[in-house]
């Protein structure tokens, strides 16, 4: 019979678990008879289930047919588990977003009339001057939910000029709204932006300037009519339009990136890899990874495609870039890109890369989780595989005894976002100092806030190399770090830093994570180096 191999005995209990009209993954498991044991009566049963023809990963012969239907199973119960974690925006979310940005529309129409008149130009050019708010990010690629902010680029004719008009004026508009709060400029960026909430709704706003007179609502900014001649800064504030605009077009089958990208980005968040700042991916690393699958296989269902992507980024031979299929001649790497561990290009940009922040330790560790997804998912067709595993958070205390504690606080609560986002745009440093005394270190993005301390604060508990029992001359990384982060700070009096090194059990109730089922074993460089030579992988100089 077509099914009579070996594993006879795993096939009933397949048999068990399957019901063959539905499908269903649900039933309970029971294990199967030994060979030769197996009930004439179910046998017919399992007959129909397996005739031949692919190799299923129990060894046996599943029909095409039957595979099918395990993966729509599999993609619709994935599906249903985002619906169940909340991932897809609500339809009155989704309108309060819409307004915010039909809002922002008109305070910034509100704001180049304005320009116009105090630049003295005539009524005409006052009355056709336009600009206009173009959103992308990951709203912009509808993959958001309820905690993406909004990234919006605000953009405006030949005469309204970054440095004055947009962060002086339009931030004079915006920061004497009673709806905007929370507000930081950042203008020492790549992307220069202002940042802030407009009804409650996360905003970053960078600026472009185009030599136009007037900025249409929809302005095609791929035409290359609008980026002649257009400032450095302009042209990098564009290029997130630019990449999103190209990734959709790209893209053979829209619906399913997206799906795929939010399961991806939850499991980047709930692993510990999300978060550029922190070394590790952020929106639009994750937002090209994705789209290569979906390129690699554009018929694939959604069950499919996450396992090609664990499959395909568990074995990707790093430093290689990702690149998408653009029609575009291959162009050999920049000197950043042969620097950068894990390069990503943008898309259309043949010249550009996604810059990151990855170093050995996030390497390593980004790798790891890519190894722990694939061997996850590998049993996809199995009867008794759930979801949930996959998308476990990391279990921090159980992986690391120390940790470095890093406590930033301000004694004016307006000031705590600045202050953090200042730190975190400069912990890349703090990480390689770390790295260099410890061999490893894996930064929590999550951020903390220490009820213990009287002042508004966030805390950041970042995973120290667990085969290294030494001390860390913690005193001596502050002073470096301070020394780098107070370099053109302003006011740093009312700003504190405190680093020190805690055991994993004093952390706060709500870092302590036990849910790993199996202590989180399979993270181990013993164990995930089983898979195969090519992902074997060890924490750089670990016990060393
Ligand atoms: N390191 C980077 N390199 C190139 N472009 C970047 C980089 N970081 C951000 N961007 C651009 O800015 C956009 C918004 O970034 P952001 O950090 O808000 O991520 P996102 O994709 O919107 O995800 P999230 O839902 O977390 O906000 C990205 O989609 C990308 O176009
Ligand atoms: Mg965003
Ligand atoms: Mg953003």
């Amino acid at each position: 019979m077509a099914y009579a191999n070996q594993n006879q005995g795993l096939l009933v209990r397949y048999h068990h678990l399957i019901d063959p009209r539905t499908l269903s993954p649900s039933l309970t498991f029971v294990n199967g008879p030994p060979m030769g044991l197996i009930n004439p009566r179910i046998r017919p049963v399992v007959h129909q289930l397996v005739p031949v023809n692919v190799v299923s990963p129990f060894g046996f012969v599943l029909n095409p047919a039957v595979l099918v239907r395990l993966e729509e199973a599999r993609s619709r119960s994935l599906l249903q588990f985002m619906e169940d974690e909340g991932l897809v925006p609500s339809s009155e979310e989704e309108i309060t977003r819409k307004n915010a940005i039909e809002k922002l529309k008109q305070i910034v129409m509100e704001w180049i009339k304005k320009v116009a008149r105090q630049r003295r130009l005539c009524e005409h050019d006052i009355t056709a001057a336009s600009a206009t708010v173009l959103t992308f990010g990951s709203y912009g690629l509808g993959v958001h939910n309820s905690e993406s902010d909004i990234d919006a680029i605000c953009i405006g004719p030949r005469f309204a000029t970054l440095a004055e008009d947009f962060f002086i004026i339009l931030h004079d508009m915006l920061t004497s709204r009673p709806d905007v709060s929370e507000f930081q400029c950042i203008k020492d960026a790549k992307v220069p932006l202002m940042r802030f909430k407009l009804d409650g709704i996360s905003i970053d706003l960078p600026y472009a300037q185009l030599k136009v007179m007037s900025v249409s609502e929809n302005v095609d900014i791929l035409n290359p009519y609008f980026l002649r001649g257009i400032d450095e800064t302009s042209w990098r504030s564009l290029s997130g339009v630019h990449a999103n605009k190209c990734i959709l077009q790209l893209l053979p089958n829209m619906e399913v990136f997206q799906s795929l990208l939010r399961c991806v980005k939850l499991w980047a968040k709930r692993r510990g890899v999300y978060g550029n700042l922190l070394g590790f991916f952020g929106g639009v690393h994750l937002a090209i990874l994705v789209a290569y699958v979906c390129q690699s296989h554009p018929n694939a269902s959604l069950s499919g495609l996450i396992s090609s992507f664990f499959n395909t980024f568990a074995f990707w031979n790093w430093p290689s870039s990702v690149i998408l299929q653009d029609g575009m001649l291959p162009i050999p790497p920049s000197a950043a890109e042969i620097r950068s561990l894990m390069p990503i290009r943008l898309p259309c940009r043949p010249r550009e890369y996604c810059h990151s922040n990855i170093t050995e330790s996030t390497f390593y560790k980004i790798r790891a989780e890519f190894i722990r997804g694939h061997a996850l998912i590998k049993d996809l067709m199995r009867p008794d595989f759930a979801w949930t595993r996959l998308f476990e958070p990391f279990p921090y205390t159980k992986m690391y005894t120390r940790f470095i504690k890093i406590c930033l606080s301000v004694s004016d609560r307006d000031e705590l976002g600045e202050w953090v986002g200042w730190v975190k745009s400069r912990f890349r440093n703090l990480l390689v100092k770390v790295e260099e005394l410890q061999g490893f270190c894996d930064p929590n993005p999550t951020q903390y806030v220490d009820v213990n301390v009287a002042e508004p604060n966030i805390v950041f508990y970042w995973g120290l190399n667990p085969g290294r029992s030494g001390f860390l001359d913690i005193r001596s990384v502050k002073e470096d770090f301070v020394k780098s982060i107070t370099n053109g700070s302003q006011g740093p009096t009312t700003r504190k830093i405190t680093l020190s090194v805690v055991q994993a059990s004093q952390l706060p109730k709500n870092a302590q994570f036990e849910s790993e089922s199996n202590n989180g074993s399979d993270y181990l460089p013993s164990n995930i180096g089983c898979l195969t030579t090519n992902a074997s992988f060890d924490y750089p100089n670990a016990g060393g």
